[in-house]
């Protein structure tokens, strides 16, 4: 059941975490129930991206900035067709939005699409907590779903876990679809959809690139029947220790030009033989310091990863595919933030150079995509 909540008006709400801790506030979008991981975004801005973005399937999102909601929602910015988060987590909620492109209030947009979330809470000891504790499970409860904690605590602890989570082919395209290029079609690329986001196809269509988004489960034949000069690895939600890397083994076979973001760079680690980890809280924001080893250039980025690749930052590695390296790392905690191929065209992001939100610092990877095209084209 959703009702409309506004305000201090609004009726009371509760989020409990797995480990007991519990806020208490008010309901903010739909009124009921609901359950994911808890994680934190440092966004000042982009709400409407995030919350769109279909990595986040699954889990509830605390935005450490106070105010949100300020620029409404508008018709424009959505990264796929409806929010994905679990619940949304905020202290808060801006009144009366305004924007020359808002068309309506947050609170309604969440309440519409019957996203359950919380207001009028301490998002920034929130935050501290899962920063010393680590991301954990969450719930967050309001109208008929209140009971006492002990109860609340105990529907937290039936909820699903991130590690060992599946979710791709929740969010991704069942059916294939083609993004064409803007202007002058030079390259055809095939984009394995695992939870893609909008603005990434259109980063490559802007540079004459036509995309066929193909859903995630496609078979290297169904990759290999649109004629790709190159494959795409997509973002996506959940744990990529349970992706099948059959499709992504087969492109390294052929040597096609292969880029991936986020989860793609994940399985691209793993099919490289490297593994993947859960980090204590993730890496959520707009602001991340990552530096590009190969040219030492550092620039300010988009994250949102759970997950990391594990591999060595001081030496070249060798894989079934050739040698690889660590491309990118993140200044703040030494994550790695990137992989290449030193005898193959290659290579990956963990963060968001389609910058949606975000800077847009890191654009020229997707050029870098296109050099690795037209070179295998020379
Ligand atoms: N944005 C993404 O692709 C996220 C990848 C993976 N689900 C993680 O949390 O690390």
């Amino acid at each position: 059941m959703t009702t409309s909540t506004r305000g201090a008006a609004a009726a009371p709400a509760v989020l409990v975490l797995e480990d007991g801790r519990t806020f208490r506030g008010r309901a903010y979008g739909a009124v009921g129930e609901t359950f994911g991981e808890a994680v934190f975004n440092t966004g000042m801005t982009g709400y409407q991206e995030t919350l769109t973005d279909p990595s986040y399937h699954r889990q509830v999102v605390v935005m450490t900035a106070p105010h949100v909601g300020n620029t409404g929602v508008n018709d424009e910015d959505d990264e796929s067709k409806k929010i994905w988060v679990a619940g949304y987590v905020v202290r808060d909620p801006a009144r009366i939005p305004s924007n020359w492109r808002s068309r309506r209030t947050l609170d309604d947009e969440l309440e519409s699409q019957g996203v359950v979330g919380i207001s009028g809470i301490d998002t920034r000891a929130l935050t501290r907590h899962l920063r010393e504790r680590g991301a954990m499970r969450v719930g967050i409860f309001s109208g008929d779903a209140l009971a006492d904690e002990a109860t609340l605590l105990a529907r937290v602890l039936e909820a699903p876990e991130m590690k060992g989570a599946d979710l791709s082919a929740e969010v991704a395209t069942t059916e294939a679809y083609v993004v064409p290029a803007i202007g002058e079609k030079k390259f055809t690329v095939a984009a394995l959809d695992l939870g893609i986001k909008g603005m990434t196809p259109h980063r490559m269509a802007e540079r004459g690139i036509e995309v066929h988004v193909l859903p995630g489960t496609a078979t290297a034949e169904e990759v290999y029947s649109v004629a790709p000069d190159g494959v795409f690895l997509s973002n996506g939600p959940g744990d990529p220790a349970t992706a099948d890397l059959t499709v992504i083994r087969a492109v390294l076979e052929r040597g096609t030009p292969l880029f991936g973001i986020c989860f793609g760079n994940q399985l691209l680690g793993r099919a490289l033989g490297f593994g993947t980890y859960k980090l204590k809280y993730g890496h959520r924001g707009i602001n991340q310091p990552v530096q590009d080893r190969t040219t030492g250039k550092v620039e300010v980025t988009a994250h949102n990863h759970g997950f990391a690749v594990e591999a060595p930052l001081d030496k070249v590695s060798d894989t079934p595919y050739g040698r690889a390296e660590v491309s990118h790392v993140c200044l703040n905690d030494n994550v790695v933030e990137g992989l290449q191929l030193l005898d193959q065209p290659a290579f990956s992001v963990q963060y968001h150079p389609e910058a949606a939100a975000g800077p847009h610092d890191a654009a020229y990877l997707f050029d870098r995509f296109v050099a690795l095209m037209e070179a295998e084209r020379a």
